[in-house]
């Protein structure tokens, strides 16, 4: 919790101006008891009614004055919470922005989504709380027992047993809650996940009529946060009736033994009430206190999963720009100027890309998914990368655009490793066309311009004719300016496919990477597309990765993998001949004639 602080210096002012309002606001609190006992000591039993009109008048007063402080520190509080909140919702939001593809995965999305909205609604609800709580139960507190005291000091003895007991109580019940608010947390993000998988599969969850088990998943996930938050809140339930038991039963004990001193004459009425009060406001701030307990488990909870999330380092991050950065690999002991050599390699090379004894291990994965990788995708070349699923061909893509780093060797871009261009430099250079077509909501031209934020209508319209996504964009009402929905759920697979092809053609990179892009379209549009590209974009590197022997035949290069290692690179030609992995992929999908 105490990670929170550093977030609410900006709103020092606000803070101050809080704790003034309340204290003022507590000190009118302890002067009414007191004008109390004069009215009635003074006032009734005098029968002076003028004095009962005028400390009357002045108890009103007060009470109003104490009304304005308490709205006053009521609305700082809520609007300095708020924007605390919003700071770190801001914080949180970008620093995930910087985590690599490990981070999301170790985190999860479900779980990300609830650290930014509902552990922050927790903390925010909890710093509004605390910012009122804190300064007004310990001044109620305090000022409750010293006027007690002032009030009346045999009586007190009341107070001192009172409080022990009290103490012990609260202490009791919230060691027992805790660790379930802390459950509750984890339960939400086991819930949002389940909601999360059947909401963005839903039509692979009702073609396989499996709605009843989602239900069932679903009920199972609800169940068992309801079960865990009804026995925390039974826990919790229980306290405000205990405390209220203590304090009728002080009340009482006060009465009794005040009618007693009142007989004996060592007591006035008035007194009597101001004590009652007094001892009534002191043990209405522990009340207070316990409810703002009540919140700090499961707050303290929240607070933690959201610092967890900025307290990670990012694995992938920019080299310190002052140390040795840029330094081509093959010229290691070049001494000029880093960046001059950076624009250097740049211009020498326009995106050569280069795996040099790569391997790559998944976090925690028994086998690497890559195994000592070597090749090199030329600049007017279509390197094409051809293996079974899952023989590792996305994750050598990934390592391009340095979405992770590799565990061994390393892949270079324009002869420089990618681990030492800022992240930004780098993808600057590709254009990669995923191989989940994912369009974010908004119109197809900007979808279209998510890849080069300042392109022209024309690059645009160009982007889309080499794309082939002209004529089914044309047949569309608002053509250019057709809304896709969230998802892109009212295009097709193979529309989606040609759009985050344009997206990423627009960018006019010196790298295209296209991963297994192509499989959603037909052989014809397929092909067409490949020989737009090819007329395009031929100055660049392409890399296109495929399970269509038709798709890669035309390489310049093909690269078969095969688990994990390259098992041959070559022509067509040359791997029909001595590769037989390859053989047997083409021999799997092509009949005699083609193949001769
Ligand atoms: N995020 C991940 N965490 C752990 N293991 C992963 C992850 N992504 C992929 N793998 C594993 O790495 C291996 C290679 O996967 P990859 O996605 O690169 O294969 P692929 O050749 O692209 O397959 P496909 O053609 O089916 O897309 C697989 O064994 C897969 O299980």
């Amino acid at each position: 919790m105490k990670n929170l602080f550093p977030y609410l210096k900006p709103y020092r002012f606000s803070v101050f101006l809080i704790v003034v309002f309340i204290f003022l606001q507590s000190l009118l609190n302890l002067y009414l008891p007191q004008l109390m006992a004069h009215i009635v000591d003074q006032g009734v039993f005098t029968e002076n009614i003028g004095y009962i009109w005028r400390v009357g008048g002045l108890m009103l007063i007060v009470s109003i004055a104490a009304v304005v402080f308490s709205v006053a520190a009521g609305f700082l509080s809520s609007r300095t919470a708020a924007r605390f909140s919003k700071v770190l919702r801001g914080n949180l939001f970008s620093h995930v922005e910087t985590f690599s593809l490990h981070e999301f995965d170790e985190f999860g999305t479900a779980s990300l989504i609830t650290r930014a909205t509902n552990d922050i609604t927790q903390v925010q609800q909890m710093v509004t709380m605390m910012l009122r709580m804190m300064i007004m139960a310990p001044l109620n507190f305090i000022g409750g027992v010293i006027m007690a005291f002032y009030t009346n000091a045999h009586l007190s003895l009341v107070v001192v047993v009172l409080i022990p007991i009290i103490a012990l109580i609260i202490w009791a019940i919230f060691s027992k809650a805790a660790a379930l608010f802390k459950a509750m947390q984890q339960k939400i993000d086991v819930l949002n996940r389940v909601l999360r998988e059947n909401l963005t599969g839903i039509r692979v969850v009702r073609s396989f009529n499996r709605t009843d088990y989602e239900l069932d998943r679903f009920d199972r996930a609800n169940f068992d946060l309801t079960n865990t938050t009804t026995r925390a809140q039974k826990i919790m339930a229980g306290l405000m009736p205990i405390l209220m038991l203590v304090m009728n039963v002080s009340t009482l004990a006060i009465i009794w033994f005040g009618g007693i001193r009142i007989n004996n004459e060592q007591m006035q009425v008035g007194s009597l009430i101001a004590f009652t009060q007094y001892v009534l406001q002191l043990l209405f701030s522990i009340m207070m206190v316990s409810t703002m307990f009540f919140m700090i488990p499961r707050a303290s909870a929240a607070a933690n999963r959201i610092f967890e999330v900025l307290r990670t380092t990012p694995e992938i991050r920019d080299l310190d720009q002052s140390s040795d950065s840029f330094k081509r690999e093959d010229t290691p002991h070049r001494e000029e100027d880093s960046k001059e050599e950076h624009a250097l390699a740049a211009d020498e090379e326009r995106g050569k890309v280069e795996f040099r004894n790569v391997s790559f291990s998944y976090p925690g994965a028994e086998k690497p998914a890559l195994e000592d990788i070597s090749f090199t995708a030329e600049p007017g070349q279509v390197t094409a990368i051809i293996g079974g699923t899952g023989s590792g061909k996305s994750t050598m893509i990934s390592l391009i655009s340095r979405f992770y780093d590799v565990t061994e060797g390393s892949v270079l871009v324009d002869g420089v490793d990618v681990r030492e261009y800022p992240q930004v430099d780098l993808r600057s250079k590709i254009g990669l066309v995923p191989q989940r077509a994912i369009l974010f909501t908004g119109s197809i031209a900007d979808n279209v311009r998510f890849g080069k934020e300042d392109a022209t209508d024309d690059e645009i319209r160009h982007a889309v004719e080499i794309a082939q996504a002209s004529e089914f964009i044309s047949e569309m009402k608002d053509g250019f300016e057709s809304l896709i929905d969230q998802g892109g759920t009212n295009v097709s697979g193979g529309q989606k496919q040609r759009l985050s092809i344009a997206r990423a053609l627009v960018r006019q990179s010196q790298i295209y990477i296209f991963d297994d892009s192509f499989s959603a379209l037909d052989f014809k549009t397929d092909a067409k597309l490949r020989s737009a590209l090819k007329e395009h974009v031929s100055g660049s590197t392409v890399i296109i990765v495929a399970q269509r022997v038709t798709t890669v035949m035309d390489a310049d290069l093909i690269v078969v993998l095969e688990e994990g290692r390259i098992s041959g690179a070559g022509t067509h030609r040359q791997l029909l001949e001595d590769c037989p992995v390859y053989r047997e992929i083409v021999a799997s999908q092509l009949s005699e004639e083609e193949i001769a």
